[in-house]
């Protein structure tokens, strides 16, 4: 499953694929990627008992999103969030390529993110201080960037002058199509 199209990593999809070609692969119908299947914005996407519920999360790349664990007397308590690049631990993605919008990842991440129990369990797609889990309250009440009004969470994702990603003009158009294996002749 993943949670968008990366700048910066190829996604595993197609390599698991190739080993094992009845697992299915899962990215958002607004990402532009192939894949398996193509979720959208309260899709439930199921396995075995559990299930995860698709929010879109756009403002990072156009087709983020974030998987939640379901509702329901079966389902974890806590909930789990996989944020992608949407919401970091103590941060949150950058906004300045990919279709990103500093504006629409405030909205996104406060209506969708913050909006679910405080004890939710946080787990992003990265992380640069050796976190690996944090919490929708903690976040609530400690994200450096999300804790500001808007007009000033977009200053800051206007000026955080990052190194564009090393890896982007090939992780992109490598998931764009599932990953590498896609991209080598079936002959090879
Ligand atoms: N060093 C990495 C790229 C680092 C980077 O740009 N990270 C992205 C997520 S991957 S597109 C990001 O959104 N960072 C937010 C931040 O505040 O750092 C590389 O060259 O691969």
């Amino acid at each position: 499953m993943n949670t968008h199209v990366h700048a910066d990593h190829v996604t595993g999809s197609g390599l698991i694929k190739s080993k094992v070609p009845e697992v299915k692969s899962v990215i958002s119908k607004a990402s532009g990627a192939k894949a398996d299947v193509l979720i959208e914005h309260g899709d439930k996407i199921y396995f075995g008992d559990l299930f995860l519920e698709t929010r879109a999360t756009p403002g990072h790349t156009s087709g983020c999103v974030t998987y939640v664990t379901g509702d329901g007397p079966d389902q974890p308590q806590p909930k789990m969030a996989y944020t992608g690049d949407a919401l970091l631990i103590r941060g949150c993605g950058r906004t300045d390529f990919q279709s990103g919008n500093s504006e629409q990842l405030y909205k996104s991440v406060h209506s969708q993110i913050f909006s679910l129990p405080k004890d939710t369990y946080i787990y992003p797609a990265h992380d640069y201080k050796g976190f690996t889990v944090s919490t929708v309250g903690e976040e609530m009440l400690y994200n450096l960037r999300l804790t500001k009004d808007e007009d000033t969470f977009k200053g800051i994702m206007a000026n955080l002058n990052l190194a564009y990603p090393k890896m982007i003009d090939v992780a992109v158009p490598a998931n764009l199509v599932c990953g590498y294996q896609d991209l080598i002749p079936k002959s090879c």
